[in-house]
């Protein structure tokens, strides 16, 4: 052989930058949670198992096809070694490179970027991202990989590393298809070689695998595929440790479904809520959690497309046999079938958290504060469910009790006679929408208002549109078409005669110029002075206010008129200025207009302001 075929055959490599930044923090900042190496170890053995016996229903021309499917693990005391093997799909030389060598995988990508955000240095929660191979160095000072692809004439490699810098490959005789991983551990990891303590930690963690695992000998799994069992045999605490194993968490969930369907297509589906929602912590758009099967066997981990992408924090399997077993994992998101089982799966889903919301509101509440935001995802963009999700929604309101929110169900229940809309208004708090100027109107006729505190909740209501009949519409819009106040609660000051009025608003619209398309009299208003409100329907200012943060230079957008109060001595008052000193007046009505803005959610430019409020305040303190 020459000397060139030799130095391919057995050569050192470089661990790509980003596998070197893993791997000095798996193995000099980790020592909390250690254990989970074996989970991540078992779990790829089982993808590969997985993945082998996927291709082997189509692939006649394959390595040992005959070889049983499983896992072994055997312990070393002695020796302090511990090796994991399977006769899963095996990887090929350049699979090898590419897969042990690189970051290729979204886990340790989303790892690497919580870790580098400022202020997250939080690597015990090394466990929710699972960073899969490379955690074995946590444990080991030398890893060994042996591996043979299922692929016809493909040869046997060894990967070997102590994981710092780089790690060397060549070829390895004698060995049959699947992955060998052998652990040389590190002298503080010498409980890992324990048979007790390893059965204990697969016990815990890999439970459910789907295949055999045998430790020294033995099998010590459970394997039950729980969700085709029936529902009033299974114990609550087989539920939870099958959460634990499909969600890789720690705790209860939240909630629970289990049903089965035999029309339009037989379907069995566990489903369950966790308890957190780790988008809230920054942690990224989370994956979808769903895993798809037929008759036991794993179609797709995770699925795409299996749910909604609103429903991405459910986790769970469904099992259908109506699905082919060999459907392409590509074509699988345009099935017909799968669509279908999408329609199932989410109304069944929907029915259950309403179901839930009735006969426990606390608990549904709970669930609301952290997984609510994915429902309002749904009822603004997904025009299939938006009417189904609109009763699972919930908002706090001018008669809601404190701490208590209501649903749109309480709202309509209780809306007054002759109240034909659902009027909603946002404000950042309760506080300050209840000190604007916009709840004025409904006070004085003791009509409900809703309260948005979110963007997005102007956005899901606007595309709403109406509820079981009922219009939605924004407290800060033009047409509120309220009914007329009784007589006594209409008893207000004396205004100003229509002339008078006229000549204000007129001089009010020129001197504001573009920045409103009307000023004119408030039928709205009892106790401020002015309020800003939208003559294009569709558009609150919560979403105008969005769309200026989207682009800066936007500046006004969308039709608004000044409403004012002629009642108010502020607007009086600035009708008898305008005749003594119109330059004061001016100054005077833009301060009004930008208090306007402010009560609208919108954007100011404060140095105009604050110039302008220190000319107003010499002239109050001096005169
Ligand atoms: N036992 C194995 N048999 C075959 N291939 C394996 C085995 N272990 C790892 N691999 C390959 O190496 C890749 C990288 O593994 P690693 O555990 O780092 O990430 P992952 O399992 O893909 O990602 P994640 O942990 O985020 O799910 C896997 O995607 C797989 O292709």
């Amino acid at each position: 052989m020459v000397a060139e075929a030799v130095a391919k055959q057995r050569e050192t490599r470089e661990f790509q930058a980003e596998v070197r930044q893993m791997l000095d923090i798996v193995i000099n900042s980790l020592y909390t949670d250690r254990e989970i190496f074996l989970r991540e170890l078992v779990s790829n053995s089982a993808d590969a198992l997985e993945k082998f016996r996927y291709r082997s229903i189509t692939d006649k021309d394959i390595i040992d096809a005959d070889l049983p499917l499983e896992i072994t693990i055997e312990v070393n005391d002695k020796e302090k070694m511990l090796t994991i093997s399977d006769t899963g799909i095996g990887m090929t030389r350049e699979e090898l490179v590419e897969n042990l060598g690189t970051i290729a995988h979204s886990g340790s990508r989303a790892f690497l970027r919580h870790l580098g955000e400022a202020g997250k240095h939080d690597v015990n929660l090394i466990g929710q991202f699972g960073v899969g191979f490379y955690s074995a160095f946590m444990v080991a000072k030398r890893v060994r990989v042996l591996t043979r692809s299922y692929k016809p004439g493909a040869e046997g490699c060894e990967w070997v590393s102590d994981g710092v810098g780089s790690y060397s490959i060549g070829p390895a005789e004698g060995l049959q298809r699947g992955t060998k991983i052998v652990l040389e551990l590190k002298d503080n990891a010498g409980e890992f070689a324990s048979t007790d303590n390893v059965k204990r930690i697969i016990k815990r963690y890999s439970n459910f695998v789907p295949f055999p695992i045998i430790l020294n000998g033995e099998k010590v799994n459970t394997i039950q595929a729980i969700w085709t069992r029936n529902k009033n045999e299974i114990k609550d605490e087989e539920y939870t440790e099958f959460y634990k194993f499909i969600a890789n968490a720690y705790d209860e969930p939240l909630y629970r479904l289990h049903f089965s369907a035999d029309a339009p297509l037989a379907i069995n589906a566990l489903l369950f809520v966790p308890q957190e929602n780790f988008e809230r912590f920054g942690f990224g758009k989370m994956e979808p959690g769903v895993s798809l099967y037929c008759r036991k066997v794993m179609l797709q981990q995770n699925a795409e497309g299996l749910l909604p992408e609103w429903l991405r924090f459910v986790k769970g399997v469904v099992d259908s046999e109506d699905l082919p077993i060999n459907i392409s994992r590509e074509t699988m998101q345009d099935s017909a079938l799968v669509a279908k089982l999408r329609k199932v799966i989410t109304g069944r889903f929907i029915k259950f958290l309403g179901e839930q919301a009735k006969s426990d509101p606390d608990k549904y509440a709970q669930f609301w504060k952290k997984f609510g935001i994915f429902l309002k995802e749904g009822a603004a963009a997904d025009y299939t469910y938006n009417k189904d999700i609109a009763p699972l929604l919930r908002f706090e309101s001018s008669k809601s009790e404190p701490g208590k929110l209501v649903s749109l169900d309480d709202y309509t229940g209780r809306m007054q006679d002759g109240q034909k809309n659902i009027y909603y208004i946002n404000g950042p708090n309760r506080e300050f929408i209840e000190a604007g100027p916009y709840l004025e109107a409904f006070k004085l006729r003791d009509i409900e208002v809703l309260y948005t505190h979110e963007p997005v909740d102007d956005f899901v209501l606007s595309n709403l549109a109406e509820y079981q009949g009922k219009k939605l519409v924004s407290a800060d819009q033009a047409e509120l078409d309220l009914p007329e106040p009784s007589e006594d609660e209409k008893q207000r000051e004396e205004g100003m005669d229509s002339l008078e009025l006229r000549n204000l608003t007129a001089w009010m619209k020129q001197t504001l110029g573009d920045r409103v398309n009307e000023v004119r009299e408030s039928k709205r208003l009892v106790e401020s002075p002015a309020l800003l409100i939208n003559l294009d329907g569709a558009m609150t200012s919560s979403m105008q206010r969005v769309m200026q943060m989207l682009n800066k230079d936007v500046g006004n957008i969308g039709g608004k008129a000044l409403e004012i109060n002629p009642r108010h001595k502020v607007i009086k008052g600035l009708a008898a200025l305008r005749e003594k000193d119109e330059e004061f007046a001016k100054l005077a009505l833009e301060q009004v207009y930008d208090n306007a803005v402010i009560a609208a959610g919108l954007v100011v430019d404060s140095r105009n302001m604050v110039d302008r409020m220190y000319r107003i305040l010499e002239r109050a303190l001096t005169e």
